[in-house]
């Protein structure tokens, strides 16, 4: 009897929900509209799915929002889908005025009930809301990854290693695959479960050493092990995409909603990623042998107030980094290995310049990198050929996969008007970072790997560095930017140093290689044949740092 009454109840509760809902999506779907504006370009709605058939899916979403933007010839695209606005900016001058130049409106994140409220990642500055406690959090990782910190504290760290990726590339070369995994290993814990064989990564074990002082050994590290976990709890979160686009269903009693069970017996892990690492500095502290590190440095400054709320502050802004710091970094180096396998040239071209600037005797070092163009252009182009995250932003947000809209984007707080437009409140914003790097109009042959491009010849123009949309846009911009500038940096001039990368059969194409879909696109399996260059390569390598 009880449980039939509570099934009524229930039921009552979500009809009068639906009826509010249905009310305002579509009786009044545009409020603060009152002259009547029209809304960007894009397809016709249907009635009550909106724009869900015209949703780019099925891999490559990046291009499907390009093909819209050009058959509507307009570079923002309006859709609505089930209630929920969404607006796709395909060049950087959209970008820039609308992210850049409008940040008080353009900075929210949406509100995304199941990942945030269910499965308890509200602590998280990569989805946070655009309010005081994202603007506390973002202070503080800021401060520790501007430009000044990355050079003077983090580069010893990048430089220890990346020497031990070149021994590893150097001892098993065969196993590039392998030894590109063990680089990454916090990526493949959030975008590839099928791969989660993978160990430590160069830029895992930077980001651990950075944050906690906590150096990663092996694979069975405890860290390397939860961060698998909460890889393993993020699969499969079905009922997400639902509960994003009518988050009144999260008010549904979990005996009638699996999505709801299913996100609070995941609830524990986002608690267990910032908790665990955070008492192990404290104890390290209390023990007096702690590593130096943000961390540590936040909990030993007196300037702070010695309170709960500093602490829970520190805690996520450890767990931020440690949760989003190296799967586009070590993406970035997976796109770079295939470049060097595509374009000998190249290759050749750096090898050249590293030989008559470094010379033979040691490895580059960050000082070198003014006198080294042409390997700055590598690095630029790297980021542009291939852009890590296509549609906006990745990692944390990986796991919410909204089905219909790839990713977390930028949100509005407030009704705006663009270009004679009406852009309603909470509108989802899809920077498509993809068709930016890929204008044409900006990068002729955008498919082709070129870091000529960046180079001044004459009085060409030099294109425009891709940093400016591959890290994202105003107020929510990476604030992991310079660091992962340097840390990729380092490791490409290494790497070009030190080996020949070929494509064993000579006969690889770029169309045999696929990337993923998602927000973080990562490229199909393809093999490497990398190869000491010179007799006195090795020797560089087996030197102690
Ligand atoms: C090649 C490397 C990287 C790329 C391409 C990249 C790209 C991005 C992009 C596109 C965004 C979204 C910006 C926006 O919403 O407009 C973002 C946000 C973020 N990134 Fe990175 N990132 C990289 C490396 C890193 C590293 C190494 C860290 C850690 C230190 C980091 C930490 C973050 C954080 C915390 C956010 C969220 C910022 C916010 O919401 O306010 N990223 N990144």
């Amino acid at each position: 009897m009880i449980p039939e009454a509570a099934a009524t109840l229930a039921t009552c509760i979500v009809v009068v929900f639906l009826i509010r809902w249905i009310h305002t999506q579509w009786l009044h779907p545009f409020p603060g509209n009152p002259h009547k504006l029209p809304l960007p370009p894009g397809p016709q709605p249907r009635v009550i799915v909106g724009n869900l058939q015209d949703l780019p899916t099925g891999g490559r979403e990046w291009d499907g929002y390009a093909a819209l933007a050009q058959r509507f010839k307009s570079d923002i695209i309006y859709l609505r889908v089930l209630g929920t606005s969404i607006l796709s900016l395909n060049s950087y001058h959209v970008a820039n005025e609308l992210l850049n130049q409008r940040g008080a409106v353009w900075s929210d994140r949406p509100r995304l009930p199941m990942i945030k409220e269910l499965m308890g990642w509200d602590w998280n500055l990569v989805l946070q809301s655009y309010n005081e406690g994202f603007a506390a959090h973002r202070r503080i990782v800021q401060q520790h990854f501007q430009p000044g910190v990355v050079s003077g504290q983090y580069r010893p760290v990048m430089k220890f290693e990346v020497k031990v990726l070149l021994q590893n590339l150097l001892v098993a070369p065969a196993r590039f695959p392998d030894h590109l995994k063990r680089y990454v290993w916090i990526r493949f814990l959030f975008i590839a479960p099928e791969a989660s064989r993978a160990k430590f990564s160069m830029a895992g074990a930077i980001i651990m050493m950075v944050t906690y002082g906590h150096r990663v050994c092996t694979d069975d590290d405890p860290f390397v092990q939860l961060a698998e976990e909460v890889r393993r709890g993020s699969e499969g979160t079905p009922g997400a995409a639902l509960v994003d686009t009518m988050p009144i269903l999260k008010y549904l009693p979990s005996w009638i909603a699996p999505f709801k069970r299913l996100a609070l017996s995941k609830r524990g892990l986002s608690v267990k990623m910032r908790e665990a690492p955070f008492l192990m500095v404290k104890e390290q502290l209390a023990a007096g042998n702690a590593v130096p590190s943000m961390v540590s440095s936040l909990l030993e400054d007196e300037s702070r107030p010695n309170d709960g709320s500093d602490e829970e502050l520190i805690k996520n802004c450890g767990g931020v980094v440690y949760s989003a710091g190296a799967d586009t970094t070590a993406t970035a180096l997976t796109n770079f290995f295939l470049a060097m396998c595509l374009y000998h040239d190249v290759q050749r071209r750096a090898h050249t310049e590293l030989d008559t600037v470094v010379g033979r005797g040691r490895l580059p070092d960050f000082a070198d990198r003014e006198k080294l163009p042409y390997v700055g252009a590598i690095l630029k182009e790297t980021l542009r050929w291939k852009a890590v995250t296509p549609l906006g932003l990745n990692r944390r947000a990986e796991i919410v996969i909204i089905d219909h809209t790839s990713g977390v984007p930028h949100c509005t707080t407030e009704v705006d008007e663009y270009r004679g437009r009406h852009i309603p409140a909470k509108t989802t914003v899809l920077p498509n970072i993809s068709a930016m790097l890929h204008d044409r109009e900006v990068y002729a042959d955008p498919d082709e790997f070129k870091p000529d491009r960046f180079i001044p010849q004459g009085t060409e123009h030099v294109a425009p560095d891709p940093a400016r949309a591959a890290f994202g846009f105003g107020r929510r911009i990476c604030p992991g930017r310079y660091f992962a500038d340097d840390s990729i940096w380092i490791a490409i001039s290494n790497i070009l140093h030190v080996f020949s990368i070929r494509s064993p059969d000579a006969g690889i194409k770029q169309s045999d290689v696929q990337w993923s879909s998602g927000l973080v696109s990562i490229p199909s399996a393809f093999s490497c044949d990398i190869q000491p260059r010179f007799e006195g390569a090795v020797n560089l390598v087996g030197e102690d740092s």
